[in-house]
């Protein structure tokens, strides 16, 4: 809803002409949470704007059965700080040994949301993933059968295809073939980096969606490796050239319903991100949404900040929106913090490189 009588969309206004954005409160289908010190310390990060987030288990050791998956939930509910009104949608990791019925049952039990496939090797705490394609096919039936969504990391990890073909070639060799094997099973391809991804996505029906990232929509390649090496823009996929930022930017302000967003906020202390072998991850839970505001305010689709944020995502996993709004308003250049201090040392916020004006007033 915009703040003009019969605005439908913010293609219709001049960019200036907004100053205040009022939407359904928004949800994260993607988000790293962690365990532990650094749990307690990012959580509430999310938890101040968004609803709902879909909680990737690439723990260690991951959580990869019903009980694992109960046990991090309480984690979750118990360092939530008082008040905060925040609901953590669980996934489980898919190894070649997870049994289909444990599944089922957390899923009929309401505790699970989605399965998430990691290729061995392809990110962060992905060692436990799936090697072997044919092994999950009796869980892939299930899931299909039950109608529980597959999460997809989707990057093949043979050393031989270059870094930046990766997320094609996977979606040619692996996720093709797998959904042609099993109809009916509802898949979500997670931060899509790539114009083939958009194409693929777009093309594939209302079974597949697409998580976008905020930081994908405002990093292209150059911005990890040019004028010097920055760790903090450095995650999986990696982001590519700039055509690629540019189909990523327009399927998430295009409104349609296959695109929501999903952060990937992924913190690293910086201890782990600037060293000689750095992890994979941007933390962007603090500023997110001063930053989507910004990107959309730039291309001129405030008005489909609301599809994208808090529409779309509950309309693929069969959840209704939620009930509350948030107002963001445009003013003077926001101030947030550099980095955030956990107890296991200090993170780094996202920097998108240009100020931001959005900030949520309510
Ligand atoms: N995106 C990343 O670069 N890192 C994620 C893993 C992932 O989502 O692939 C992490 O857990 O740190
Ligand atoms: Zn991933
Ligand atoms: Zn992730």
């Amino acid at each position: 809803m915009l703040n003009r009588a019969g605005a439908a969309r913010g293609k219709l206004l001049t960019a200036r002409a907004m100053t205040t954005l009022t939407i359904r409160r928004p949800d994260d289908w993607h988000l790293h949470l962690r365990d532990g010190a650094m749990l307690k310390a990012v959580l509430p990060e999310t938890a101040r704007h968004f609803a709902r987030a879909i909680i990737m288990p690439n723990l260690v050791p991951p959580v990869v059965t019903g009980d694992d998956a109960a046990a991090y939930r309480g984690r979750i509910l118990e360092a939530l700080p008082e008040g905060a009104a925040f609901e953590p949608l669980m996934t489980l990791y898919l190894t070649e040994k997870t049994d289909p019925e444990d599944v089922a049952r957390a899923h009929a039990g309401g505790l699970i949301r989605a399965v998430k496939l990691y290729p061995a090797g392809a990110t962060t705490n992905s060692a436990s993933g799936v090697r072997d394609f044919d092994r999950i096919r009796p869980v892939l039936e299930r899931m299909a059968e039950i109608g529980l969504p597959l999460c997809v990391h989707g990057e093949v990890t043979d050393a031989e295809v270059d870094i930046f073909d990766r997320e094609k070639v996977f979606i040619d060799r692996v996720l093709e073939p797998l959904r042609e094997r099993t109809p009916g099973l509802r898949v979500v391809m997670e931060h899509i980096t790539t114009r083939d991804g958009v194409e693929y996505v777009r093309a594939g029906g209302p079974d597949i969606g697409a998580t976008i990232t905020t930081h994908h929509l405002v990093i292209n390649r150059n911005h990890i490796l040019a004028g010097g090496i920055r760790p903090h823009y450095y995650c999986l996929p990696v982001a590519k050239r700039e055509i690629h930022r540019l189909a990523l930017r327009a399927a998430a302000t295009s409104g349609e319903d296959s695109f929501f967003l999903g952060t990937d906020s992924a913190p690293h202390v910086d201890a782990a991100k600037e060293t000689a072998c750095g992890c994979a991850g941007c933390f962007t839970a603090t500023n997110t949404l001063s930053i989507l505001a910004e990107v959309f305010e730039q291309d001129e689709a405030l008005g489909t900040l609301e599809a994208f944020a808090s529409l779309n995502g509950p309309a693929f996993y069969g959840l209704s929106p939620n009930d509350e709004t948030i107002t963001l308003s445009r003013g003077a250049p926001v101030d947030y913090p550099e980095r955030i201090e956990t107890g296991d040392g200090p993170v780094t916020v996202f920097d998108p490189g240009f100020p931001l004006h959005w900030r949520v007033t309510d």
